[in-house]
């Protein structure tokens, strides 16, 4: 059994930060790790959005409006994963960089592949990451090359589905029903996958109401439907288990039926300010509706894999609300990062703050580690350390990687 005695960081109330000079009971092997005065134990990060096969282009192409990216960069690097071999390989190093940089649970979206689906599933399994893995369904206004017919689409996320729920790993593994979004799937498709999502129970994961030319894009194809929240709820898309990511267009309306349906969204900051044209209201939304709310890097279209860089965007684009009081701080981008989001992915119970009733993820932070980005030149308390951390800290300040008890450090 190993014990890891020292100083205890999390956010187990949003916007509020609780430490606790105490001990942590670890399953393992017999060592009692004790924690210098700069270092402390945070939650592990929970990453509610990241495309896995736009990993290689991450940190470049982000000069076009979506749907021009997508056609032009997205589509085209997806589309090469029909390779198994090339899966591996970039499957291999992004779960490794993710869980270098903190982030113990990733909901993923896949490609349309069935195969490189499962190594993705199959990855995240074998280096010990918590995954939510969606192999995505899309029939129409996609290349020819990259695309599915209803039926098809339908036949491998309904494959899929099976392959995860037969490894029986309920909190490590998920499989989730991933309609891209909704100018890629047809009306029958998107329904059949609701009619999936309710036969197996698994989560939902989609984009909605994400930019200026995605809405008028929905709008041009269905000039009658009011909002992508109102379509997806008629497909039986809007469940208490469904992440739908970025969301800066939603109305207060769609925002309170996706609350009254125990939905949430996945805010990817880094990309918003790329793509979205405008701001996600983090702060009113859940003062309003009360919406469920994690963090995600949106990989690629937000061009950094660390949620440290989600965190930080989160507080500076919030900035640009002119009212004090709409603003997020660091805190609460520490609690969507972490509870925030376990409680949006259904995982509440299982992870994101520190309780006996839990699974042990966390990372263990050191700020004198050799080569660290921080220097430390006064005496500050363990607070202000956690702040600089989270503000200036990187993958060099995280130490250990802990996933249900057991260091799974890259
Ligand atoms: N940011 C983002 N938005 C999308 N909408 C549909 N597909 C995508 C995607 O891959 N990235
Ligand atoms: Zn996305």
């Amino acid at each position: 059994m190993t014990i890891i005695y020292g100083t205890i960081v999390h956010t187990p109330i949003k916007g509020q930060l609780e430490v606790l000079l105490n001990a942590l009971l670890l399953p393992g092997d017999t060592k009692v790790h004790y924690l210098s005065d700069f270092q402390f134990i945070i939650p592990g990060l929970i990453d509610t959005h990241i495309h896995a096969p736009q990993y290689p282009f991450t940190g470049t192409c982000t000069d076009l409006p979506l749907t021009e990216w997508l056609n032009k960069y997205t589509f085209p690097c997806e589309g090469k994963f029909e390779d198994t071999e090339w899966a591996k390989t970039v499957y291999n190093a992004l779960v490794r960089r993710l869980l270098r940089n903190g982030t113990t649970t990733a909901v993923y979206f896949a490609s349309i592949h069935l195969e490189a689906t499962q190594i993705l599933a199959d990855t995240t399994l074998a280096l010990g990451q918590r995954s939510l893995v969606g192999l995505v369904s899309m029939d129409r206004n996609a290349p020819d090359k990259y695309v599915d017919t209803t039926e098809t689409a339908i036949a491998k996320a309904e494959k899929f589905i099976q392959y995860c729920l037969q490894k029986q790993q309920p909190t490590r593994l998920i499989p989730v029903i991933t309609p891209r979004f909704i100018p890629t799937c047809t009306i029958p498709l998107l329904e059949q996958l609701g009619g999936l999502a309710k036969k197996y129970n698994v989560p939902v994961q989609s984009h909605i109401s994400e930019s200026k030319d995605e809405v008028a894009f929905v709008h041009a194809l269905h000039p009658d439907v009011e909002s992508d929240t109102t379509l997806f709820d008629d497909c039986g898309l809007l469940t208490n288990r469904s992440i739908m990511a970025h969301g800066v267009h939603l109305s207060d309306k769609d925002v309170q039926t996706m609350a009254q349906r125990g939905s949430g969204v996945a805010v990817c900051p880094l990309s918003n300010a790329y793509f979205a044209n405008g701001l996600f209201s983090a702060t009113r939304f859940f003062q309003q509706h009360q919406l469920k709310m994690g963090l995600g890097t949106d990989v690629a279209g937000g061009y950094s894999p660390s949620m440290m860089n989600s965190m930080r965007q989160a507080v500076i684009s919030s900035s640009f609300w002119q009212d004090p009081a709409l603003q997020v701080d660091w805190k609460t981008a520490l609690y969507m990062a972490t509870l925030g989001g376990a409680d949006m992915i259904g995982l509440g119970d299982v992870i994101g703050s520190f309780a006996e009733s839990k699974q042990l993820d966390a990372l263990m932070i050191d700020l004198r580690t050799p080569n660290s980005p921080i220097d430390l030149l006064w005496d500050e308390s363990i607070e202000l350390l956690v702040e600089k951390f989270i503000n200036v800290g990187d993958d060099r300040c995280i130490i250990d990687v802990i996933v249900g008890g057991k260091f799974v450090t890259p």
